[in-house]
């Protein structure tokens, strides 16, 4: 399954937030390999005691996490149980969750917003190659390791965290609140995700990551009809970019893109959007 952490072994330094039944700290474990003692600085996501009850599904997420790696995915050093304290040791990534960077930062080019979208795509067709359903794409759960520095042409780099407690475990109201993330049929059947799922909730990562990471849907009582309803997120004046988001969250599953057609489209994207920008420049001349 996974690696199992000694307590002893963490420190908990700051306190970073909280998720959904969780809370997440900065921290450092220590490793006694061949002798020597190393320290690695680590995130530690504790499972709050008042949810003990999930922590099968939490640690069924790190187990996901542990039993495949690619550059995209988080990398989990274990568990650790320590009384009523659930612990997943995860890697600390430098600049956090990506809802909070996007909010933060409001002047961030296209081609950073394709190029993040574009490795999203690249680890949802690593996953769906494994036939490993994430069940949790979202903004919150995707962490930038390294920020784009344009001088030293640097392109921005993100991973994909842990699902977090699986969404058949959550009550209703939780549900609720993952509209416009999860998939409509999901809400109905929180217990039988498929790919189709993840690609809906990358439709609405896509929409979140080009409207600098504003929630979608202010208002709670929109998100009751919103399904009913089958409407569609706002769309982008890009009309290529609206026509994918539109395709990955379609109603009906069969018309949503395979990854392959997602990533296809998003190098088109990336042409169109050059090309865009290279007939304003001459415009202006
Ligand atoms: N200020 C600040 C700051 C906060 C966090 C990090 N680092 C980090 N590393 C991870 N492995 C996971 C996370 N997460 C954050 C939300 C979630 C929800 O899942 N995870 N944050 C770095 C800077």
């Amino acid at each position: 399954q996974f690696h199992t952490i000694k307590y002893e072994d963490l420190k908990w330094d700051e306190s970073l937030g909280q998720g959904s039944f969780t809370r997440i700290f900065k921290g450092e474990k220590t490793d006694y390999r061949d002798g020597e003692k190393h320290t690695t600085e680590v995130l530690l996501k504790e499972l709050d005691p008042d949810h003990k009850n999930c922590w099968e599904s939490f640690f069924e997420a790190a187990s996901f996490m542990s039993q495949i790696s690619h550059k995209h995915l988080l990398h989990v050093y274990g568990v650790s149980v320590h009384g009523d304290k659930n612990i997943m040791v995860q890697e600390f990534v430098k600049h956090g969750a990506l809802d909070l960077y996007l909010k933060r930062e409001k002047s961030l080019s296209v081609s950073w917003k394709l190029n993040v979208a574009k490795q999203l795509a690249c680890v949802l067709n690593f996953l769906e190659e494994q036939s490993i359903i994430h069940g949790n794409i979202c903004a919150k759960n995707l962490l930038l390791v390294r920020e784009e520095d344009p001088s030293q042409g640097i392109s921005p780099f993100i991973k994909l965290s842990d699902p977090g407690i699986n969404v058949a475990m959550l009550g209703k109201d939780v549900i609720m609140h993952r509209i416009p993330w999860i998939a409509p049929e999901s809400l109905a059947a929180p217990d039988n995700l498929t790919h189709e799922c993840d690609k809906w909730s990358f439709g609405a990562t896509v929409w979140e990551i080009f409207n600098n990471g504003n929630p979608p849907l202010q208002a709670l009582n929109s998100k009751e009809k919103f399904y009913e309803n089958k409407q569609q997120l706002p769309p982008s004046q890009w009309t290529e970019l609206a026509d994918l988001i539109g395709q990955c969250m379609s109603y009906d599953l069969a018309f949503r893109p395979s990854c392959r057609s997602i990533i296809r489209q998003l190098n088109s994207l990336v042409t169109s959007g050059n090309n865009v920008i290279f007939r304003l420049a001459q415009d202006d001349h």
